[in-house]
């Protein structure tokens, strides 16, 4: 018999929520192991964020020298090397992983690195490279997190396409990308491989880019995204894939029309991590998608078992992972803490930036609650013109019967900066007026917000 090691809290998978907790659980004097298969630190800075961001960078850098020229710079069409673009990803996710090291090894937890699955109720076994073990928790907290979905489309397996994963390692530049799906992934990476030389063909099966968004926000997207030189084929099926993804492929519509390219990345959306990990030995229940049925405090169909991050169905963004840390906190000490009623920030790196906070005007409407709307292009914004990044819009959704801020939409330079602005004064329960006539500093890009609400309001219902 293999024996068992027995700790106060036990943490499968080392997303932010799970390594958050378990750094804090462990200075607070608890014994805390957590069980991750290889990634010190999660999805986050090894193969999502991070890495997506440093590669945005990198495109940002090349756009910028290209169109140098035009600010009295010297730059042009000078070539990417990829091999340098692929290398400084590289040392910027080994230099948040090292940070990471060194705080889990600070913290006093046990990093134990191998693949969990659970063997009995609340024992979980690891291959580990010293053999196999078994650990056991007080409290078991899944932090398991998703992975990239491949479509179940004929020959897509088959072609070896890139997901986010090896697409942030490749070294060469696609001659033709061909990027499936236009969500979050989709978008980031689009924009990045276009702005870094690569043809780009973008397919959506669904009628909007960025499919939550309102319509014109989308169009906005769509626009800029054609602008760019992106060729983006929206309501399309794709019936067939032919070829091998790094030599040439072809996307073969459902009317026939063939989408040819050198390479083809899937970004259409996520699977969780549930699969063959003894989740029904374990007593955890799933829904019908995979994801892990956890209520508002977390707590999973298994007493003593809690599931954090994408794999409990919260949003998939590393501050919701994060938050789910504090819910989880929260039911160790005492708290009162649940994931109801979240006000949830999203920022999509394309340029110039997506966010976006509360509701959109379709969300509004769909709420039934009388609402008033106010717009802004960001191109009446001074610090816009003198960054020479003058397209997109900005949109406050407002209560009709009272001055409450319900929600905020950009589409423009530093949008993710300019939302934290108002998202604070929506924490803070102020009106929209408070932004209308505060004294915001000039000449930035939140100093739209006072036009913005300055702007007639048109009402709604
Ligand atoms: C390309 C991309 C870009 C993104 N960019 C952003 C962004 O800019 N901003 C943002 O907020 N969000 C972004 N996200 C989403 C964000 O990465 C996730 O929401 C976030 O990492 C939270 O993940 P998590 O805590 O649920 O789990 P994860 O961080 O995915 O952690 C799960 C961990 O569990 C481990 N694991 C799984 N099964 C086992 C097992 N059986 N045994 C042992 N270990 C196991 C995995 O190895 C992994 O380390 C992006 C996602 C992608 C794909
Ligand atoms: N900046 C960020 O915060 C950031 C960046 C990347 C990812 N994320 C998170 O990760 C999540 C997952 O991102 P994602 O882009 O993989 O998924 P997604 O669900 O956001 O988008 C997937 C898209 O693919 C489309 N699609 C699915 N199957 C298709 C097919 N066969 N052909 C054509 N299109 C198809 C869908 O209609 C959808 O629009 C996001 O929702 C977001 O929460 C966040």
């Amino acid at each position: 018999m293999t024996e068992i090691d027995a700790y106060d809290i036990l943490v499968l998978g080392g997303g932010k929520a799970g390594k958050t907790l378990a750094m804090d659980q462990a200075k607070a004097g608890k014994r805390v192991a957590v069980i991750e298969a290889g990634m010190i630190g999660g999805s986050c800075i090894n193969i999502a964020c991070i890495p997506t961001k440093a590669l945005v960078r990198s495109a940002e850098v090349a756009e910028t020298v290209r169109h140098a020229g035009s600010f009295g710079a010297k730059g042009g069409d000078v070539p990417v090397n990829m091999h340098r673009v692929a290398a400084r990803t590289a040392e910027v996710v080994a230099d948040m992983v090292d940070f990471n090291r060194r705080a889990f090894a600070a913290s006093g937890f046990e990093l134990v690195i191998g693949w969990g699955r659970f063997v009995a109720a609340r024992v979980i076994e690891v291959q580990s490279a010293g053999g196999p073990r078994r650990l056991t928790g007080e409290r078991i907290y899944l932090n398991l997190g998703t992975r990239a979905a491949i479509p179940p489309v004929a020959g897509l397996r088959d072609a070896g396409p890139l997901t986010h994963v090896e697409a942030l390692k490749l070294d060469v530049l696609p001659a033709h990308l061909i990027v499936v799906g236009g969500g979050y992934v989709g978008l980031e990476m689009a924009q990045a491989f276009r702005r870094l030389g690569s043809a780009v063909t973008l397919i959506e099966r669904g009628p909007r880019l960025a499919a939550r968004e309102d319509d014109d926000v989308a169009a906005a997207i769509q626009d800029l995204f054609v602008a760019d030189g992106i060729e983006v084929a929206m309501g399309e099926e794709i019936a067939s894939v032919e070829g091998r993804s790094g030599d040439h492929i072809a996307a073969v519509l459902a009317d026939g029309r063939r989408l040819s390219g050198s390479h083809l990345l899937v970004a259409a959306g996520r699977e969780p991590m549930t699969r063959d990990i003894g989740l029904e030995i374990a007593g955890v229940d799933l829904d019908e998608r995979g994801f892990i049925k956890a209520d508002e405090r977390l707590r999973t169909s298994a007493p003593g078992v809690w599931a954090l991050g994408e794999v409990a169905g919260s949003p998939m963004f590393t501050h919701v992972s994060l938050d789910d840390y504090r819910v989880a906190k929260s039911g160790i000490t005492g708290g009162d803490r649940t994931t109801k009623g979240r006000l949830i920030p999203s920022c999509l790196f394309i340029d110039p930036e997506f966010a976006r906070i509360g509701l959109s005007e379709r969300e509004a409407e769909r709420s039934g609650q009388a609402y008033r709307v106010a717009r802004l292009p960001v191109d009446v914004i001074p610090r816009a013109r003198t960054l020479s990044k003058r397209v997109g819009l900005m949109k406050a959704v407002i209560a009709a019967d009272s001055d409450k801020i319900l929600g905020f939409t950009m589409l423009g330079a530093q949008a993710g900066e300019v939302l934290a602005v108002v998202q604070m004064a929506m924490l803070g329960g102020l009106p929209y007026t408070a932004l209308r006539d505060g004294i915001l500093a000039h000449p930035t890009m939140a100093e739209g917000l006072n036009m913005l609400f300055g702007s007639a309001l048109s009402a709604h219902r």
